[in-house]
Protein backbone atom coordinates (compact mmCIF):
# COMPACT_ATOMS: atom_id res chain seq x y z
CA UNK A 1 0.00 0.00 0.00
CA UNK A 2 1.04 3.38 -0.93
CA UNK A 3 2.28 6.00 2.09
CA UNK A 4 -0.31 8.58 0.34
CA UNK A 5 -3.62 8.57 2.24
CA UNK A 6 -6.07 7.98 -0.08
CA UNK A 7 -9.14 8.52 2.15
CA UNK A 8 -8.54 11.64 3.92
CA UNK A 9 -10.77 11.94 7.14
CA UNK A 10 -11.29 14.35 10.22
CA UNK A 11 -14.01 15.57 12.47
CA UNK A 12 -15.40 19.37 11.66
CA UNK A 13 -18.37 19.27 14.23
CA UNK A 14 -18.57 17.06 17.18
CA UNK A 15 -20.08 13.47 15.90
CA UNK A 16 -19.25 14.76 12.18
CA UNK A 17 -16.78 12.24 10.20
CA UNK A 18 -16.13 13.69 6.69
CA UNK A 19 -14.32 10.82 4.43
CA UNK A 20 -12.82 12.55 1.74
CA UNK A 21 -11.86 10.56 -1.80
CA UNK A 22 -7.96 11.54 -2.21
CA UNK A 23 -6.76 11.13 -5.90
CA UNK A 24 -7.52 13.97 -7.81
CA UNK A 25 -5.29 13.70 -10.18
CA UNK A 26 -7.26 10.63 -11.64
CA UNK A 27 -10.73 12.23 -10.36
CA UNK A 28 -10.51 9.91 -7.10
CA UNK A 29 -10.58 6.70 -9.67
CA UNK A 30 -11.02 3.39 -7.30
CA UNK A 31 -8.07 2.01 -7.13
CA UNK A 32 -7.30 -1.22 -4.76
CA UNK A 33 -5.18 0.93 -2.10
CA UNK A 34 -8.44 3.63 -1.81
CA UNK A 35 -10.88 1.02 -1.45
CA UNK A 36 -8.81 -0.90 1.20
CA UNK A 37 -8.41 2.17 3.00
CA UNK A 38 -12.38 3.04 2.87
CA UNK A 39 -13.06 -0.17 3.99
CA UNK A 40 -10.70 -0.07 6.98
CA UNK A 41 -12.33 3.74 7.86
CA UNK A 42 -16.02 2.34 7.80
CA UNK A 43 -14.71 -0.94 9.99
CA UNK A 44 -13.85 1.70 12.31
CA UNK A 45 -16.86 3.83 12.62
CA UNK A 46 -19.38 1.06 11.74
CA UNK A 47 -20.43 0.59 15.52
CA UNK A 48 -19.26 3.70 16.72
CA UNK A 49 -22.33 5.64 18.49
CA UNK A 50 -20.08 8.38 18.97
CA UNK A 51 -20.12 9.15 15.35
CA UNK A 52 -23.42 10.73 14.59
CA UNK A 53 -23.27 10.86 10.89
CA UNK A 54 -20.94 10.63 8.15
CA UNK A 55 -20.39 12.61 5.07
CA UNK A 56 -18.74 11.22 1.78
CA UNK A 57 -16.84 13.74 -0.93
CA UNK A 58 -14.04 13.34 -3.42
CA UNK A 59 -11.19 15.47 -3.53
CA UNK A 60 -10.72 18.51 -6.52
CA UNK A 61 -13.25 18.56 -9.14
CA UNK A 62 -14.41 14.90 -9.25
CA UNK A 63 -16.77 12.39 -6.88
CA UNK A 64 -15.15 9.43 -8.10
CA UNK A 65 -14.69 7.85 -11.46
CA UNK A 66 -15.15 4.86 -10.88
CA UNK A 67 -12.58 1.43 -11.59
CA UNK A 68 -9.14 2.91 -12.14
CA UNK A 69 -8.93 2.40 -16.02
CA UNK A 70 -5.09 2.47 -15.54
CA UNK A 71 -5.30 -0.71 -13.57
CA UNK A 72 -6.64 -1.38 -9.93
CA UNK A 73 -4.21 -3.48 -8.41
CA UNK A 74 -4.51 -6.26 -6.95
CA UNK A 75 -6.49 -7.15 -4.05
CA UNK A 76 -5.21 -8.77 -0.96
CA UNK A 77 -5.64 -12.48 -1.35
CA UNK A 78 -4.81 -12.77 -4.89
CA UNK A 79 -1.75 -15.26 -5.90
CA UNK A 80 0.97 -15.57 -8.29
CA UNK A 81 -0.55 -17.28 -11.92
CA UNK A 82 -4.11 -16.34 -10.70
CA UNK A 83 -6.14 -16.12 -14.14
CA UNK A 84 -7.78 -13.06 -14.96
CA UNK A 85 -11.36 -14.07 -14.46
CA UNK A 86 -10.24 -14.91 -10.84
CA UNK A 87 -8.65 -11.66 -10.13
CA UNK A 88 -11.51 -9.79 -11.65
CA UNK A 89 -13.84 -11.64 -8.69
CA UNK A 90 -11.38 -10.30 -6.81
CA UNK A 91 -11.45 -7.07 -7.61
CA UNK A 92 -15.77 -7.25 -7.99
CA UNK A 93 -15.86 -8.53 -4.00
CA UNK A 94 -13.39 -5.76 -2.81
CA UNK A 95 -15.12 -3.08 -4.23
CA UNK A 96 -18.68 -4.63 -4.48
CA UNK A 97 -18.17 -5.42 -0.07
CA UNK A 98 -18.78 -1.54 -0.03
CA UNK A 99 -22.17 -2.08 -0.62
CA UNK A 100 -22.81 -3.99 2.75
CA UNK A 101 -20.26 -1.66 4.79
CA UNK A 102 -22.50 1.35 3.99
CA UNK A 103 -24.95 -0.42 4.54
CA UNK A 104 -23.52 -1.76 8.03
CA UNK A 105 -22.85 1.40 9.11
CA UNK A 106 -24.91 2.44 12.00
CA UNK A 107 -24.25 6.48 11.39
CA UNK A 108 -26.40 7.33 8.56
CA UNK A 109 -24.05 8.66 5.07
CA UNK A 110 -24.43 11.79 3.04
CA UNK A 111 -22.58 11.97 -0.17
CA UNK A 112 -21.88 15.60 -1.01
CA UNK A 113 -21.48 14.64 -4.94
CA UNK A 114 -19.22 17.99 -5.89
CA UNK A 115 -18.47 16.62 -9.28
CA UNK A 116 -18.52 13.61 -11.53
CA UNK A 117 -19.57 10.41 -10.64
CA UNK A 118 -18.88 7.63 -12.74
CA UNK A 119 -19.27 3.78 -12.83
CA UNK A 120 -18.20 2.40 -9.63
CA UNK A 121 -18.75 6.15 -8.64
CA UNK A 122 -21.88 6.41 -9.26
CA UNK A 123 -22.24 3.26 -7.10
CA UNK A 124 -20.89 4.65 -4.03
CA UNK A 125 -23.14 7.45 -4.58
CA UNK A 126 -26.07 5.70 -4.55
CA UNK A 127 -25.52 3.45 -1.59
CA UNK A 128 -25.19 6.91 0.26
CA UNK A 129 -28.39 7.31 2.65
CA UNK A 130 -28.53 10.56 1.21
CA UNK A 131 -27.43 12.35 -1.80
CA UNK A 132 -26.52 16.48 -2.05
CA UNK A 133 -25.42 17.08 -5.33
CA UNK A 134 -23.71 19.95 -7.10
CA UNK A 135 -24.93 21.60 -9.85
CA UNK A 136 -21.88 20.97 -11.63
CA UNK A 137 -21.84 17.35 -10.74
CA UNK A 138 -23.23 14.46 -13.10
CA UNK A 139 -23.40 10.83 -12.89
CA UNK A 140 -22.46 8.88 -15.56
CA UNK A 141 -23.74 4.91 -15.80
CA UNK A 142 -20.56 4.34 -17.13
CA UNK A 143 -19.71 0.58 -16.79
CA UNK A 144 -21.01 -0.24 -20.13
CA UNK A 145 -19.43 1.68 -21.77
CA UNK A 146 -16.19 0.30 -20.53
CA UNK A 147 -17.76 -2.98 -22.28
CA UNK A 148 -18.65 -4.42 -18.45
CA UNK A 149 -22.23 -4.38 -17.36
CA UNK A 150 -24.19 -1.54 -15.69
CA UNK A 151 -25.22 -4.08 -13.07
CA UNK A 152 -22.68 -3.76 -10.43
CA UNK A 153 -21.57 -2.53 -6.54
CA UNK A 154 -25.77 -2.56 -6.09
CA UNK A 155 -26.86 -0.45 -8.72
CA UNK A 156 -29.14 -3.68 -10.41
CA UNK A 157 -30.62 -3.93 -7.13
CA UNK A 158 -30.27 0.05 -6.40
CA UNK A 159 -31.80 1.97 -8.98
CA UNK A 160 -34.61 0.60 -9.75
CA UNK A 161 -36.18 0.50 -6.28
CA UNK A 162 -35.06 4.43 -6.26
CA UNK A 163 -36.58 5.86 -9.86
CA UNK A 164 -38.76 2.77 -11.44
CA UNK A 165 -37.73 -0.20 -13.52
CA UNK A 166 -38.64 1.75 -16.42
CA UNK A 167 -36.38 4.63 -16.20
CA UNK A 168 -33.25 2.56 -14.23
CA UNK A 169 -33.58 -0.02 -17.32
CA UNK A 170 -33.49 3.45 -19.61
CA UNK A 171 -30.21 4.65 -18.18
CA UNK A 172 -28.15 1.71 -17.53
CA UNK A 173 -29.07 -0.21 -21.00
CA UNK A 174 -27.88 3.43 -23.09
CA UNK A 175 -25.30 4.17 -20.23
CA UNK A 176 -26.02 7.55 -20.41
CA UNK A 177 -25.31 10.48 -17.48
CA UNK A 178 -27.64 12.25 -15.63
CA UNK A 179 -27.15 15.55 -14.70
CA UNK A 180 -27.95 17.18 -11.21
CA UNK A 181 -31.20 18.53 -12.17
CA UNK A 182 -32.52 15.31 -13.66
CA UNK A 183 -31.23 13.55 -10.75
CA UNK A 184 -33.35 16.05 -8.04
CA UNK A 185 -36.03 15.38 -10.41
CA UNK A 186 -36.17 11.76 -10.46
CA UNK A 187 -35.11 11.61 -6.96
CA UNK A 188 -31.54 10.41 -6.70
CA UNK A 189 -30.42 13.89 -5.22
CA UNK A 190 -32.30 14.78 -2.08
CA UNK A 191 -30.99 18.36 -3.30
CA UNK A 192 -28.42 20.43 -5.56
CA UNK A 193 -26.27 23.05 -4.04
CA UNK A 194 -24.13 25.57 -5.52
CA UNK A 195 -20.71 23.82 -6.06
CA UNK A 196 -19.44 26.32 -3.23
CA UNK A 197 -21.94 25.23 -0.41
CA UNK A 198 -22.59 21.74 -1.17
CA UNK A 199 -20.00 20.58 1.55
CA UNK A 200 -21.53 22.62 3.96
CA UNK A 201 -25.23 21.88 3.10
CA UNK A 202 -23.83 18.13 3.41
CA UNK A 203 -22.45 19.16 7.20
CA UNK A 204 -25.25 21.04 7.77
CA UNK A 205 -27.54 17.91 7.04
CA UNK A 206 -25.54 15.62 9.39
CA UNK A 207 -25.42 18.46 11.86
CA UNK A 208 -28.96 17.61 12.20
CA UNK A 209 -29.13 14.10 11.86
CA UNK A 210 -27.20 14.36 15.14
CA UNK A 211 -29.46 16.29 17.03
CA UNK A 212 -31.77 13.42 17.17
CA UNK A 213 -31.40 9.87 19.01
CA UNK A 214 -28.69 8.38 18.24
CA UNK A 215 -30.28 4.80 18.53
CA UNK A 216 -33.67 6.36 16.79
CA UNK A 217 -31.41 7.32 13.47
CA UNK A 218 -29.83 4.18 14.03
CA UNK A 219 -32.95 2.08 14.09
CA UNK A 220 -34.46 4.49 11.24
CA UNK A 221 -31.62 3.97 8.50
CA UNK A 222 -31.92 0.05 9.71
CA UNK A 223 -35.52 -0.65 8.94
CA UNK A 224 -35.59 1.99 5.73
CA UNK A 225 -33.17 -0.91 3.86
CA UNK A 226 -34.09 -3.48 5.69
CA UNK A 227 -37.76 -2.79 4.38
CA UNK A 228 -36.51 -2.62 0.78
CA UNK A 229 -35.58 -5.99 0.98
CA UNK A 230 -39.02 -7.19 2.95
CA UNK A 231 -41.55 -9.21 0.52
CA UNK A 232 -44.99 -7.47 1.94
CA UNK A 233 -46.06 -4.12 3.69
CA UNK A 234 -47.28 -6.68 6.29
CA UNK A 235 -43.47 -7.90 7.08
CA UNK A 236 -42.22 -4.14 6.68
CA UNK A 237 -44.93 -3.22 9.61
CA UNK A 238 -43.87 -6.00 11.62
CA UNK A 239 -40.49 -4.84 11.57
CA UNK A 240 -41.52 -1.28 12.17
CA UNK A 241 -43.18 -2.47 15.18
CA UNK A 242 -40.72 -4.01 16.65
CA UNK A 243 -38.03 -1.84 16.54
CA UNK A 244 -40.16 0.92 17.67
CA UNK A 245 -40.51 -0.82 20.62
CA UNK A 246 -36.80 -1.07 21.22
CA UNK A 247 -36.67 2.70 21.02
CA UNK A 248 -39.63 3.48 23.57
CA UNK A 249 -37.71 1.77 25.56
CA UNK A 250 -34.15 3.99 25.44
CA UNK A 251 -33.37 5.94 28.19
CA UNK A 252 -33.03 8.48 25.13
CA UNK A 253 -36.73 8.11 24.47
CA UNK A 254 -37.50 9.40 27.86
CA UNK A 255 -34.63 12.08 27.33
CA UNK A 256 -36.02 13.03 24.59
CA UNK A 257 -39.94 13.22 25.94
CA UNK A 258 -39.22 14.97 29.64
CA UNK A 259 -36.60 17.32 27.71
CA UNK A 260 -39.52 18.46 25.44
CA UNK A 261 -42.00 18.83 27.81
CA UNK A 262 -39.26 20.50 30.17
CA UNK A 263 -38.63 23.08 27.24
CA UNK A 264 -34.76 22.38 26.83
CA UNK A 265 -32.74 20.41 24.60
CA UNK A 266 -31.98 16.64 24.99
CA UNK A 267 -29.26 15.38 26.08
CA UNK A 268 -28.74 12.33 24.88
CA UNK A 269 -26.63 8.80 26.00
CA UNK A 270 -25.15 8.06 22.76
CA UNK A 271 -26.25 4.70 22.39
C1 LIG B 1 -5.90 -4.73 -12.98
C2 LIG B 1 -7.36 -5.10 -13.13
C3 LIG B 1 -7.56 -6.51 -12.71
C4 LIG B 1 -8.75 -7.12 -13.43
C5 LIG B 1 -9.91 -6.18 -13.38
C6 LIG B 1 -11.16 -6.87 -13.85
C7 LIG B 1 -12.30 -6.11 -13.30
C8 LIG B 1 -13.58 -6.85 -13.47
C9 LIG B 1 -14.72 -5.89 -13.35
C10 LIG B 1 -14.56 -5.08 -12.08
C11 LIG B 1 -15.54 -3.95 -12.04
C12 LIG B 1 -15.37 -3.18 -10.79
C13 LIG B 1 -16.48 -2.21 -10.61
C14 LIG B 1 -16.26 -0.84 -11.22
C15 LIG B 1 -16.28 -0.66 -12.59
C16 LIG B 1 -16.32 0.71 -13.13
O1 LIG B 1 -16.36 1.70 -12.44
S1 LIG B 1 -16.33 0.78 -14.83
C17 LIG B 1 -16.40 2.52 -15.14
C18 LIG B 1 -15.05 3.14 -14.96
N1 LIG B 1 -15.12 4.57 -15.09
C19 LIG B 1 -15.30 5.20 -16.27
O2 LIG B 1 -15.44 4.57 -17.31
C20 LIG B 1 -15.31 6.69 -16.27
C21 LIG B 1 -14.19 7.20 -17.16
N2 LIG B 1 -14.05 8.64 -17.04
C22 LIG B 1 -14.92 9.47 -17.68
O3 LIG B 1 -15.90 9.10 -18.27
C23 LIG B 1 -14.58 10.93 -17.57
O4 LIG B 1 -13.23 11.06 -17.19
C24 LIG B 1 -15.47 11.69 -16.55
C25 LIG B 1 -15.44 11.01 -15.20
C26 LIG B 1 -16.89 11.79 -17.08
C27 LIG B 1 -14.87 13.10 -16.41
O5 LIG B 1 -14.72 13.64 -17.72
P1 LIG B 1 -13.78 14.93 -17.91
O6 LIG B 1 -14.10 15.94 -16.87
O7 LIG B 1 -13.88 15.30 -19.34
O8 LIG B 1 -12.31 14.42 -17.57
P2 LIG B 1 -11.37 13.54 -18.54
O9 LIG B 1 -10.56 14.44 -19.38
O10 LIG B 1 -12.17 12.44 -19.18
O11 LIG B 1 -10.42 12.83 -17.44
C28 LIG B 1 -9.41 13.60 -16.75
C29 LIG B 1 -8.25 12.69 -16.51
O12 LIG B 1 -8.67 11.63 -15.59
C30 LIG B 1 -8.47 10.37 -16.20
N3 LIG B 1 -9.53 9.46 -15.80
C31 LIG B 1 -10.87 9.71 -15.81
N4 LIG B 1 -11.57 8.64 -15.37
C32 LIG B 1 -10.62 7.69 -15.06
C33 LIG B 1 -10.71 6.35 -14.54
N5 LIG B 1 -11.88 5.78 -14.24
N6 LIG B 1 -9.53 5.67 -14.38
C34 LIG B 1 -8.35 6.25 -14.67
N7 LIG B 1 -8.19 7.52 -15.15
C35 LIG B 1 -9.33 8.21 -15.33
C36 LIG B 1 -8.51 10.64 -17.69
O13 LIG B 1 -7.85 9.59 -18.39
C37 LIG B 1 -7.80 11.96 -17.79
O14 LIG B 1 -6.41 11.72 -17.63
P3 LIG B 1 -5.37 12.56 -18.53
O15 LIG B 1 -5.72 12.30 -19.98
O16 LIG B 1 -4.02 12.04 -18.14
O17 LIG B 1 -5.61 14.00 -18.13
Amino acid sequence: MSDAKLILTERPRPGILLIRLNRPDELNAMNVDLIEELHEVLADVRDDSLTRAIVLTGEGRAFCAGLDLRGYGTPRGATEGEGRAQLGLRVQKHIAGLVDAFRSTRAPIIAAVNGAAAGGGMSLALMADIRIMSETAVLHAAFIRRGLSNCDIGMSWLLPRMIGFSRAAQIMLTGRSIDAAEAERIGLASSVEPADTVLEVALETAEAIAQNSPFGVWMTKEVMWSNLEVPSMRAAIDLENRTQILCSLTRDHREAVVSFLEKRPPEFQNH
